[in-house]
């Protein structure tokens, strides 16, 4: 493969800073260096889950997929229940399976370990520990200042670091604070303790290998996930929530409050919620933010991707995988320019373009979610069950990023030379 010279300089080492990296290492660009704030890997985290879109990103990742094999969670369908426990439906994955190919569900971090390791393995440069304060950019180059002072600078700078992205401010030109969804989300995952198995309410949960249950009420809704056969089990309670947030969101859970906000449920929600080891469970609060009107600074030398562009509520089941998407299409974009750094600008341009109408048209899909959830119509429900089940579109699922990049590359340069203006006004 042909080596491109150009040099890049990616910000946080989530799914969107690490996809970035390896596909445009796949692509030829050797000049990598990823700058990660936080000082190691964290093991703690809970149920991470990918589309078909993204789980074959890492099908082209060497050995990656059959290391995968054995932590990904099994089940192929999910059973819905009413918040008092009636059975109500199950939505079963298998046919989509069949024909878009298999997702990946599973433990963040031990999912993120192993992508993390993966880069690591083709001598991509990270480095943990470094904390970026400031963006800047000319003509020529762009640049970062980390908390230590340090100046770097490099051909092309890729922000992916997360909500609270400090790169906005130069892309907007101003800053922009997340502000509160008005939803926070109680998350754990833990080995499955004897009580689960011995109790006739939870045991269904976790003794026949991995299953999938949501329970539905009135502004919350609860998922249960086992794995690893039923061994580890993972729940998340999504639920309105009108605490302010100012630079934390994310807090140490309580159980009692969760209890509170599932009294009256299904005993086996209580169950399982009061078994919950308390130092497993966070609190998340969720953010929102508008959708921005350009994700590339005004020299295109810096761009956001993944959530630091456009967060993505839960309920999308997205947006690690529009994450991951992002990164497959730059890597794309820059190698149809072929390293030819006066051609950034246009890479950019395009890689927007491509991605900014699908990233913002699947956010909807989580607000859609949600609301078809938490503002449940009983009576229609009990009428016609199914409407409960999760979107599952084939545009968003059965879809291809490097194959559709690839393909629209020149068509999408040739409009935005047509158009002669920036890409991307307006957007959505
Ligand atoms: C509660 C919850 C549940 C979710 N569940 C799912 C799901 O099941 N499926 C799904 O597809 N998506 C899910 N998502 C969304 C998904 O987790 C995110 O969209 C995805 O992880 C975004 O990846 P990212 O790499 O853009 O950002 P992040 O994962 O946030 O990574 C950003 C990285 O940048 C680092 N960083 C931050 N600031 C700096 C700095 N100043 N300097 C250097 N490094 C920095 C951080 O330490 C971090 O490692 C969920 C989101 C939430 C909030």
């Amino acid at each position: 493969m042909t080596n491109l010279p150009i040099s890049i300089i990616i910000v946080g080492a989530g799914f969107a800073g690490l996809t970035a990296a390896i596909e445009c290492h796949r692509k030829g660009i050797t000049n990598i260096l990823l700058l990660e704030r936080s000082p190691s890997l964290s093991p703690l985290g809970d149920i991470i889950s990918f589309g078909q879109n993204s789980s074959r990103i890492f099908n082209n990742w060497g050995d990656l997929r059959r290391q995968l094999d054995p932590i990904i969670h099994k089940a192929e369908e999910v059973h819905f229940h009413d918040s008092k426990g009636r059975y109500v439906t199950t939505q079963s994955f298998k046919e989509e399976h069949l024909a878009w190919g298999a997702r990946i569900n599973g433990h963040r971090g031990e999912i993120h370990s192993l992508v993390y390791n993966y880069a690591l393995s083709l001598g991509i440069t990270i480095r943990l520990g470094t904390s970026i304060s400031e963006y800047f950019e000319t003509p020529d180059h762009a640049g970062v200042k980390t908390t230590g002072g340090e100046i770097l600078a490099a051909d092309l700078v890729v922000a992916a670091e997360g909500v609270r992205s400090k790169a906005r401010q130069l892309v907007l030109g101003h800053e922009d604070k997340p502000l509160p969804s008005g939803y926070a989300v109680f998350r754990t995952w833990f080995p499955t303790p004897p009580e689960i198995y011995s109790n006739p309410l939870t045991k269904h949960l976790v003794e026949n290998g991995d299953t999938h249950h949501a329970w539905i009420g009135t502004d919350v809704h609860f998922l249960v996930a086992s794995i690893k056969n039923g061994r580890e089990i993972s729940w998340v309670c999504t639920h309105a929530d009108s605490s302010d947030i100012d630079e934390s969101w994310q807090f140490p859970g309580k159980i009692p409050e969760v209890l509170d906000v599932v009294k009256d449920w299904d005993p086996a929600v209580l169950a399982l919620v009061n078994v919950t080891p308390e130092n497993r469970l966070f609190d998340y609060k969720l953010v929102f933010r508008d959708p921005l009107p350009t994700f590339i600074s005004p020299e295109s030398r810096t761009i956001l991707i993944g959530d630091a562009a456009h967060p993505f509520l839960p309920t999308s089941i997205q947006g690690a995988s529009q994450a991951m998407e992002d990164g497959v299409v730059l890597a794309v974009c820059l190698s149809k320019i072929r390293g030819d750094k006066t051609k950034l600008k246009e890479a950019a341009k395009v890689w927007e373009r491509i991605r900014y109408d699908r990233v913002h048209r699947i956010q909807k899909t989580g607000v859609q979610t949600r609301e078809q959830w938490h503002k449940a119509d009983w009576g229609a429900i009990w009428k016609n069950p199914e409407s409960l089940h999760l979107l599952r579109e084939a545009w968003v699922l059965d879809f291809d990023s490097e194959r559709d990049a690839s393909d629209r590359y020149e068509q999408v340069k040739e409009d935005l030379e047509g158009e002669g203006k920036p890409s991307a006004q307006g957007g959505q």
